[in-house]
Order: structure tokens, then C-alpha cells, then sequence
């Protein structure tokens, strides 16, 4: 359901970007408007992020993309995948398995250190979150790149544990 609701404000997103008009429906007309500034605004404030409230016709897509909430339901369903993910890596293993768990673990770890780092160091190191962006870019390059070129993180873990 909520891999639907994604793709859904996917499509919608996407066909809002080419036409740089807010959708309302499916409506045609939406296809013919011309680009103007406030359209311009108002593509800005479908994309933004925000907490809320939302009224019930955005909660049910109008309007507004949610990103934030979007985004919340990404990291459960990437918390979820990684109860499944980690137990099937010590049975099956391969190139596949390597990167789902270097994909899952990272992007988890990743957002739950950039939610610590907003939440409490961004106050006081403003430029704190680009390092961070910075520091994950090289380490997930790294991750990848030790998959591709060398034993991958499964076998990795595996000979670890058999020191
Ligand atoms: C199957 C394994 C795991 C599950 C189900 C899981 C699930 C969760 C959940 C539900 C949260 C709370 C998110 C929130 O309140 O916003 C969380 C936070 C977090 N997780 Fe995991 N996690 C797992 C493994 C890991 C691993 C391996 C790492 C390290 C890379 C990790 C790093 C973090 C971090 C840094 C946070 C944020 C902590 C905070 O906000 O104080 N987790 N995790």
C-alpha cells in the first residue's frame, strides 16, 4: 500500500515537473497553462518538505506531495526490509545479497544519524549535514566498490566472525 501511495506521488510529481503546474486532477486543461511564476511558487510548495498539519484532502494526495511523511514510511519499510534481509544473508549469499544488505544497513544508518545530527547539532554546526552527506557519499562508494572488487560484505562479516 504504501509502495502504491509512493509511486502514485512519483507519477504525480514527475508529470507536475514537466507541465510546472500544481495538480489538482487529472484534469487536461493542467497540460495547457502556460509556465508562470506563480505556478513556479506553487510547484515549490508541492515538492516542500513540511510536518504538518495537513488538511484531510492532502493527506489523501491533494496538492501536496508530503515528502516528509513519504519519507518517514521509506525508512519504516527500509527498517522492515532489513528484519528480513539480515537473516537471509546468512543463508544466501552472492553478489545480489551483498548489495541489498550494503543498501539497506547504509541508507538506515544513514538517515538515522542525519536525524540525530539535525536534531541536535545542525543548532549549533550549521554545516555540520553537508559533511555528513559528504562522509556517506565516500563511505557508500567504498561499500560498493569492495562489493564489486573484493570478497563483498557477506564474506566479509563471515570471516570476520571466523577469526
Ligand atoms: C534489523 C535491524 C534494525 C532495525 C529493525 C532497526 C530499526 C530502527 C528503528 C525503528 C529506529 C527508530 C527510528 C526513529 O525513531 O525515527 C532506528 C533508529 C536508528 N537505527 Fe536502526 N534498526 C536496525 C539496525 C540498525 C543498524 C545495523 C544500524 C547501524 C548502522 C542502525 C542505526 C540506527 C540509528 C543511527 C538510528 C537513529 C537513532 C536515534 O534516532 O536516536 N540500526 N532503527
Amino acid at each position: 500500500m504504501a509502495t502504491v501511495s509512493l509511486l502514485r506521488n512519483c507519477s504525480r510529481g514527475s508529470r507536475l515537473l514537466l507541465h510546472m503546474q500544481p495538480l489538482t486532477s487529472a484534469s487536461p486543461s493542467v497540460v495547457s497553462k502556460p509556465f508562470t511564476a506563480s505556478s513556479a511558487l506553487a510547484t515549490i510548495e508541492y515538492f516542500r518538505a513540511r510536518r504538518g498539519p495537513f488538511t484531510p484532502e492532502e493527506k489523501r494526495g491533494k496538492g501536496h506531495l508530503i515528502t516528509a511523511s513519504t519519507h518517514w514510511k521509506v525508512e519504516r519499510i527500509v527498517a522492515l526490509g532489513m528484519v528480513g534481509i539480515m537473516p537471509a544473508a546468512l543463508f544466501i549469499q552472492g553478489s545480489t545479497m551483498d548489495h541489498l544488505l550494503t543498501t539497506f544497513v547504509y541508507l538506515h544508518g544513514f538517515w538515522g544519524i542525519d536525524g540525530v545530527l539535525k536534531d541536535y547539532l545542525v543548532k549549533f554546526v550549521p554545516w555540520v549535514g553537508k559533511l555528513w552527506y559528504l562522509l556517506a557519499i565516500i563511505g557508500f562508494a567504498g561499500l560498493v566498490n569492495f562489493n564489486f572488487n573484493d570478497v563483498g560484505v557477506c564474506k566479509a562479516i563471515q570471516m570476520l566472525w571466523s577469526l
